[in-house]
């Protein structure tokens, strides 16, 4: 209570005051032509509809007392109002349930992947309609660790994404180079490549977060630098405005994941094409309240 509350209360009023200034600066650029000036308007729409999204990417850790503790920890956590910030933990299956009964009601959980068809004889799997009947909105598709320990092909993970979309789910797709690829100068190729596999297969992007995941970043603590991030995510959003749609560019949030910590999210939610973080070890610490935290830093962008 009492100041940081208040602080925290301000924040909206800080993006609609932002929102204000950028209109009316917009309005006093009399000599550009009325096409211009509602390409300045959609694209700040956009921009301001881009909201800040942090996932926690629990993986497969935790036990009953350690995940209540996670989630108590989480539940104290003083974080911007859920029109700032959506934040969505991914506990692994067995926990859903659980996580989601104990969890604050402005977070949102994640199932960490899901079967490609409606769920039958397929030992082992759980089903898009699973989670669908418990209530569960999110899943994350196309991991990394699925992808290279699994073998998860970029067209299976397109197809998983597409029938999670049709049945209603909202998808955090991952895609990501590995450091071989990244030495060899093939970035953006791989990246691209794992996008259109879902494009190939997906017209409507409005449930979609994609998540960046730099394989090299991944739990190793060398996570990439903000112009590194940057790099990729504005090189992605030229693609998707490319082979998608420039509405789909400017709307679509690209978060980035690798090694993300408190002491670095920050600088890396400053970045502009960066709409957020996938949290992996740092999920399962209270520092992850700091990363959600991250999120005031587009307060002045
Ligand atoms: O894989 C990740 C999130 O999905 C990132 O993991 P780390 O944050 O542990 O590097």
């Amino acid at each position: 209570m009492g100041d940081d509350d208040a602080g925290l209360r301000t924040l909206s009023s800080f993006h609609h005051k932002a929102f204000d200034h950028k209109w009316s600066s917009c309005h006093r650029l009399t000599k550009l032509s009325k096409g211009d000036i509602q390409f300045s308007i959609s694209a700040l729409s956009s921009r301001m509809a881009r909201k800040f999204f942090v996932g926690g990417n629990w993986k497969c850790n935790g036990r009953t007392e350690e995940v209540k503790k996670i989630v108590a920890t989480l539940n104290e956590g003083l974080v911007p109002a859920s029109d700032i910030v959506d934040v969505v933990v991914s506990p692994p299956f067995v926990f859903l349930p659980l996580v989601k009964s104990l969890l604050r009601s402005d977070f949102h959980v994640a199932a960490q992947n899901c079967w490609v068809k409606k769920g039958g004889a397929y030992t082992g799997e759980v089903s898009a309609e699973m989670l669908v009947d418990l209530e569960i909105p999110w899943v994350i598709l196309g991991h990394s660790e699925r992808r290279l320990l699994l073998n998860e092909s970029k067209e299976f993970v397109g197809d998983k994404v597409a029938y999670a979309l049709s049945k209603g789910l909202k998808v955090i797709a991952c895609v990501g180079e590995t450091l071989e690829q990244r030495e060899s100068g093939s970035t953006l190729d791989i990246v691209a490549a794992q996008t259109k596999a879902i494009a190939d297969r997906v017209s409507d992007w409005t449930n979609i977060v994609i998540a960046y995941e730099p394989v090299w970043a991944i739990g190793t603590g060398k996570v990439a630098t903000p112009v590194q991030a940057q790099e990729v995510h504005a090189e992605l959003r030229e693609w998707l405005k490319v082979n998608t749609s420039p509405e789909v560019a400017a709307t679509v949030r690209i978060i980035y994941g690798g090694s993300v910590n408190g002491a670095n999210s920050k600088e890396l939610a400053a970045q502009p094409d960066v709409d957020g973080f996938l949290v992996g070890g740092a999920s399962l610490k209270p520092e992850f309240i700091d990363i959600i935290n991250s999120a005031t830093v587009k307060k002045n962008a």
